[in-house]
C-alpha cells in the first residue's frame, strides 16, 4: 500500500519540550517521519506520509485530542489522566517512563489513610483529587505548577504527591515517599475516546514497528541437525524460526528474532547446545 499524497493529513500532537520531548521525535525519526530541526518551530508537514505535526505542551496534548481537535497524540498516561479529556491510549511507547507517588518529611504519613485533613501539593490536581476519593481520605489538594518540593519547606503544604524518577529530586529536599503507588506512568500514543481516525493504522504500526526493532535483535546460527529442537526451545522467535539447510552435511542454520535483554546469555546457552558461528545484529526497521 502506498501512502497517497492527496489525502486528508493526519494531525499528530507531539511534546513541544520537557521530558518526553526528544525521545518522541526521536521514536518518528525511527519510524521514518520528518521531524523539526529547530525547537522552535510549532508545526511541521509532512506531505509524503500525509501527516502533520502539532508541537504543544505535554499538558494541553490530550484536551486537543479529546476535543477532536487534533487526531493522534503522543504524551504521559500519567497527563492523560489528570486532564480529564475524552481521550485514551492506544499504545505504550515504552519510554518517558516514571511513577507517580506521595511523599512527606519522614513521620509525617505511612499510607493514605494518614493523609486526612492535611494538604497535598502536586501539579496533577486530577489525578491526586482521584485517587483520595477512591479512598474515601478527605484532604485538601493545592495545585502548583512546579518545584512542588520546596512547598513542605516553605509551609504550604504537609505532603506532595509528585514524578519520581530517579528520587534524587526527593533526597536532597529531605522528603521520603511512603504509601502505595498511586501511578505508574510512561509515553502513551492516545486517540478520542471511541474513534479511530483515517490513516491511524499506519501511523500506529509504524511506530510499533519501532518499538519491536528497538527490543529484539536477529540472532543467526549453525548447529547439527539432531541439535535443532534444542535450539528451537531456546530460540522459538516470534512466530517460527527459519532453519535452512547448510553444505556441510548435517548442519543446519537457524534465524530468530530474539529479546534484546538477556541476547549474551542466550548465545551462551546456544554455544552450550553446539551451535557454531552465533551472530547477532540489529533489526533497523519491521512490521510484524
Ligand atoms: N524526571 C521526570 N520529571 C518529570 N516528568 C517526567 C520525568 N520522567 C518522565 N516524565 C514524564 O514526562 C511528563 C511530564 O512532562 P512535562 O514536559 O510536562 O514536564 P517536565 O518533563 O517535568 O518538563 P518541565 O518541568 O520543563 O515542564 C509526564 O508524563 C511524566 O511522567
Ligand atoms: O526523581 P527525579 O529523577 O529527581 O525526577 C523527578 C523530578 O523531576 C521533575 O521535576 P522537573 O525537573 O521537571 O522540575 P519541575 O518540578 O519544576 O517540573 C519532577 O517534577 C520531580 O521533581
Ligand atoms: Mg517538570
Amino acid at each position: 500500500m502506498t501512502l497517497d499524497p492527496g489525502a486528508a493529513a493526519l494531525r499528530i500532537a507531539l511534546p513541544n519540550k520537557g521530558s518526553l520531548s526528544q525521545a518522541a521525535s526521536d521514536m518518528l525519526r525511527e519510524a521514518g517521519y520528518r521531524q523539526r530541526r529547530d525547537t522552535k518551530e510549532l508545526t511541521l508537514t509532512d506531505p509524503e506520509n500525509s501527516v502533520e505535526f502539532f508541537y504543544l505542551r505535554p499538558r494541553d496534548i490530550a484536551v486537543y485530542v479529546g476535543e477532536g481537535t487534533l487526531d493522534v497524540g503522543i504524551t504521559g498516561r500519567d497527563l492523560l489522566l489528570d486532564s480529564g479529556a475524552k481521550a485514551e491510549e492506544a499504545m505504550e511507547l515504552g519510554f518517558g517512563g516514571s511513577r507517580f507517588r506521595f511523599a512527606a518529611r519522614p513521620g509525617t504519613a505511612a499510607s493514605v489513610a494518614d493523609l486526612a485533613g492535611l494538604r497535598i501539593a502536586t501539579s496533577y490536581a486530577g489525578v491526586v483529587g482521584a485517587h483520595l476519593e477512591r479512598h474515601g481520605v478527605p484532604a485538601s489538594v493545592i495545585r502548583l505548577d512546579g518545584a512542588v518540593e520546596s512547598s513542605i519547606q516553605l509551609g504550604v503544604a504537609d505532603v506532595i504527591a509528585d514524578v519520581v524518577e530517579t528520587g534524587s529530586t526527593l533526597r536532597a529536599a529531605g522528603l521520603e515517599i511512603f504509601g502505595e503507588e498511586i501511578l505508574r506512568s510512561e509515553a502513551v500514543l492516545i486517540t478520542r475516546s471511541g474513534h479511530l481516525p483515517e490513516g491511524f493504522e499506519v501511523f500506529r504500526r509504524r511506530l510499533e514497528g519501532v518499538i519491536v526493532a528497538r527490543t529484539y535483535v536477529m540472532m543467526d546460527y549453525d548447529i547439527p541437525q539432531e541439535r535443532v529442537e534444542t535450539a528451537v526451545r531456546l530460540t522459538p522467535g516470534i512466530e517460527t524460526p527459519t532453519i535452512s539447510p547448510l553444505q556441510r552435511e548435517g548442519w543446519v542454520a537457524v534465524r530468530a528474532m530474539v529479546p534484546r535483554a538477556g541476547s549474551q546469555r542466550m548465545m551462551d546457552d546456544l554455544w552450550d547446545a553446539g551451535a557454531k558461528a552465533i551472530l547477532v545484529t540489529e533489526i533497523n526497521a519491521c512490521r510484524l
